[in-house]
Formats: C-alpha cells, sequence, structure tokens
C-alpha cells in the first residue's frame, strides 16, 4: 500500500457516529471515493467484545468489495486478528515501538501527534504516518485538544520531513485545499461525512478537491 496516497480521503467512524446505519453511511462513503477508513467504536454506547469483532468484520468486508484499507483505532488485538491492515494508536495508547516489535512488516501503523514534539517522536519511534491535530475545534472527540490550526501543520511537515501525514479535527471539506497546501497529504474526517445529509456527496467532495490539490 502507499500510505501517502491512501491518506487523501481518510474517513474514520464507529457506530456512534451515525444517525444511519454505519455499514450504510460506510458504504456510501466508499462510493463517493474515500481512500482509506478507520474504524474507531468507542464513546457510550459503543460496542464491545462479539458485537465489536462483528462490526469491524462487516466494515473490514465493505472496504475490501471497494479496494479500500481498513485501519482500526487503539485495539491492537481486534487488528491482528482480523487481518486488518494497520492500527491507529494515540499518545494514551499501546506504543508505536512495540506495534512495530509484534507485528508484520505490512502492518500500518498511525500515531497521532498534538504538537511538535509528539510528532518527532512518533518518527523516531517508526510510525508510517503521523495524524496530526486537532486542526479546528471539534465536537466528536470528547479529549480533544487545543486546535493548532493550518500554522500547526506547516511548523510539524517543515520539523518531521516527508513522513505521511494526515490532518483531523473539525474539518470540513472546503479545508481540504488549505490543509493541504499548509504540507499535510490529506484529511482525515469523522462528521463531514457521517453526519452529512448524503455521506456519498460528502466523500466524494472532499475527494475531489484532494485530487484536485495533492501532486503525488
Ligand atoms: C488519523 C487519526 N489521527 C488522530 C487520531 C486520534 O487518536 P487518539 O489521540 O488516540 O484518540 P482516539 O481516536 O483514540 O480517541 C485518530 N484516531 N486518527
Ligand atoms: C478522532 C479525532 N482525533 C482528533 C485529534 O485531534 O487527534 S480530533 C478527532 C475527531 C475528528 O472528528 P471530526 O472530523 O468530526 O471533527
Ligand atoms: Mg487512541
Amino acid at each position: 500500500m502507499n500510505v501517502r496516497e491512501a491518506l487523501g480521503a481518510y474517513f474514520i467512524m464507529g457506530s456512534n457516529n451515525a444517525n444511519l446505519d454505519p455499514l450504510f453511511v460506510l458504504e456510501q462513503a466508499l462510493k463517493g471515493g474515500i481512500t482509506l477508513f478507520q474504524f474507531r467504536e468507542k464513546g457510550a454506547n459503543a460496542k464491545v467484545g462479539d458485537e465489536k469483532v462483528k462490526l469491524a468484520k462487516d466494515m473490514q468486508q465493505l472496504c475490501k468489495q471497494y479496494n479500500v484499507p481498513f485501519i482500526v483505532n487503539d485495539d491492537v488485538n481486534l487488528a491482528i486478528n482480523i487481518h486488518a491492515d494497520g492500527v491507529h494508536v494515540g499518545q494514551d495508547d499501546e506504543s508505536a515501538v512495540n506495534i512495530k516489535k509484534n507485528c508484520p512488516s505490512h502492518f500500518i501503523v498511525g500515531v497521532s501527534a498534538t504538537n511538535l514534539a509528539e510528532a518527532k517522536q512518533a518518527v523516531i519511534d517508526g510510525a508510517d504516518y503521523i495524524g496530526v491535530g486537532p486542526i479546528f475545534a471539534t465536537n466528536t472527540k470528547e479529549d480533544a485538544k487545543a486546535p493548532i490550526g493550518l500554522d500547526g501543520i506547516t511548523e510539524i511537515r517543515d520539523a518531521v520531513g516527508d513522513i505521511p501525514m494526515v490532518a483531523i479535527g473539525g474539518i470540513k471539506h472546503e479545508h481540504t485545499p488549505g490543509i493541504i497546501k499548509a504540507g499535510a497529504d490529506g484529511v482525515s474526517v469523522i462528521s463531514a461525512i457521517s453526519q452529512a445529509e448524503s455521506p456519498l456527496v460528502a466523500a466524494r467532495d472532499i475527494r475531489e478537491l484532494v485530487d484536485q490539490h495533492k501532486s503525488v
């Protein structure tokens, strides 16, 4: 997998993020052209145990049909057990160093960074990509840090070289050109697609802007 390309239109969702059937929403997003999907099942009433595994597998199957890589948030064991394409971990999750040590080499490990120091450390730890944010204020993640804005993206890009990097937090489709111009390889969204009147149109709008503004 070309990670930088995959980061272009990166959709994240769990059952809590959509008012409609999450599998319907995911299929709409896939039809709209998302390039990567992260299964993030957390928050109040999040599915656990067998129900979580079933939803993950159903979503993974859909992603396979559309040839879109499937990443699991936080839950490294789940990612390994269902043969996901990778895992995304934050500062309070299992360390990238451990995951890299114990997982096959094709397994993609994404790491969150909310500031320059965390971004530099993620590179040292061997992250395959970094997720930087929040760029703007967001209501989707309760424990989100203070927004770093577009300048925050550029500051991190200038310091970390060319590691694949995606921006996250409060992003709407119209932010895409500015985010890519600031130095990110793509945009990562939850509500901009999952809460949209048409997830398909929302995904398509983001994908088109990514394709217009991304140089690779
Ligand atoms: C692409 C991407 N970037 C950042 C995050 C946030 O990860 P984390 O800080 O571990 O927070 P949770 O998502 O686990 O609440 C992400 N999931 N994806
Ligand atoms: C999952 C997540 N991580 C963030 C971070 O800053 O690391 S912000 C965030 C929520 C993104 O949701 P929305 O696109 O609806 O704002
Ligand atoms: Mg996490």
